[in-house]
Order: structure tokens, then C-alpha cells, then sequence
């Protein structure tokens, strides 16, 4: 928690109550149904709510953003960035029914009414969103056809709307066999800690 007051001086009591309730609520529901690795439960600021929160530092989100979080697994990067920013949208939505039952216990128990979550396969979703975020779902090129059609184009922010995706390691391949603009934001400007010397943010615009 001391890493998220670091970075986020500013945040309200409400907000700082909300990320600390998550360890007790993840080390609950992890023992129930394996939504992070378990070795990674110790490391959870660091190592989820605050590279969730990577996201937060390449582009806040405005009142009234809506934003899909695809492939959401146990809530990340969506539940960091609905407590982050309680007056934006956030639809989380995952292929495996029972780990969008544990977001959704999750939203409910941190009283986040800005978390809609849904059992579904992006390629199914037909709402519009300003901004797509995402972590370890798959490839970006495959990952953009499965959403792009999903992307608004009312911008309103100083990025224009698109996918915030979340990337760590060599993406010289990945970045070169993608066909559309993007531009790599590198999370080690923001955060300091070694965890977070190869990760990006890629961001790719509509
Ligand atoms: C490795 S997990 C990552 C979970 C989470 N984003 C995180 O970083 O902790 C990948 C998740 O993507 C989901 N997924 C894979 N393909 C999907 C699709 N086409 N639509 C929705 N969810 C998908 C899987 O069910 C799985 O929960």
C-alpha cells in the first residue's frame, strides 16, 4: 500500500480504503478460485495494482469515460482504474464465467458502481468505449482486430481513443508485425522499482 501512496499522493480516503480492502479480498478469493498466481498475492501492489495503475499515469481518464477491460482475469487492470477513477465507466469482461464471479464479488464488496462485469468473448462485444485496456491477453496485432470495431471516436482526452495495452519484455517483433500507429510508453518514467524496468504501456490509437 506504502507503493501506492508513493505514486499517488493525492488520492481521497475513500480511494485509499478501497486499495488497501483489496489484499484481504484477494487473498480470500484467490484461495477460492486461482485468479492471480499465488506466489504473486505478496507482490500485489506492485506487481498488479500499481502496473494496473501504469495505465493511470500514461492517461487519466475524464468524468464520463467509458472503458472496456478485455480479458479482465481476476479484475486487472479494471478494478486498480475503477478505484483510480470512480467517475468513469469500466466494463470488465472475460471468456471464464467464474472468474468474472470474482470480479464482480470484488466490485461489489469494494462498493465500486462504476464496474459493470460480464462473462463474454471480446469478438462478441458491440458497445462503443473510448479506450480499451488490457494485460496479457494475447498478441496486440490479433488483440487490435478483436476490438477496434469497439472503439468510439468522440476523444475527448489528450490521448485520442484507443487500446492502452499492457506489455512487458522485448516487443521488437510483436511492435513490428503490427500494421497500425502506435507509440510505447515505457512504465520505468513513471515507477522507479525494478518490476517495472521492461514494462510498457503500448498505446495503439483508433
Ligand atoms: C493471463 S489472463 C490475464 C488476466 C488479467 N488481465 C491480468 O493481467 O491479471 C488472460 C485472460 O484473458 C481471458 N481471455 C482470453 N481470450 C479472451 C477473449 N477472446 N475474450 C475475453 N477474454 C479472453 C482469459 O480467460 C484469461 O482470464
Amino acid at each position: 500500500m506504502e507503493l501506492i501512496n508513493k505514486y499517488f499522493p493525492e488520492l481521497t480516503d475513500d480511494q485509499r480504503s478501497k486499495f488497501s480492502e483489496m489484499e484481504e479480498l484477494y487473498q480470500y478469493w484467490n484461495a477460492r478460485v486461482n485468479v492471480i498466481s499465488r506466489q504473486d498475492i505478496d507482490t500485489l501492489y506492485e506487481r498488479h495494482i500499481l502496473h494496473s495503475l501504469g495505465i493511470a499515469k500514461v492517461q487519466p481518464f475524464k468524468s464520463g469515460t467509458s472503458v472496456l477491460d478485455v480479458g479482465t482475469g481476476g479484475g486487472f487492470p479494471g478494478i486498480p482504474l475503477a478505484i483510480m477513477f470512480p467517475d468513469a465507466q469500466f466494463h470488465l469482461v472475460d471468456s471464464i464465467g467464474k472468474k468474472i464471479r470474482v470480479v464482480q464479488e470484488i466490485a461489489d464488496a469494494l462498493k465500486l458502481t462504476n464496474v459493470k462485469a460480464e462473462q463474454i468473448r471480446a469478438e462478441k462485444l458491440d458497445d462503443s468505449y473510448e479506450f480499451v485496456v488490457s494485460r496479457a491477453v494475447t498478441r496486440i496485432t490479433p488483440f487490435v482486430g478483436w476490438v477496434r470495431k469497439n472503439i468510439s471516436r468522440n476523444s475527448f482526452h489528450e490521448l485520442r481513443n484507443g487500446i492502452l495495452y499492457l506489455k512487458g519484455g522485448d516487443l521488437t517483433e510483436e511492435l513490428a508485425e503490427l500494421p497500425h500507429k502506435k507509440r510505447v510508453f515505457e512504465l520505468s518514467d513513471y515507477f522507479s522499482e525494478e518490476f517495472f524496468e521492461t514494462k510498457k504501456v503500448v498505446y495503439v490509437p483508433l
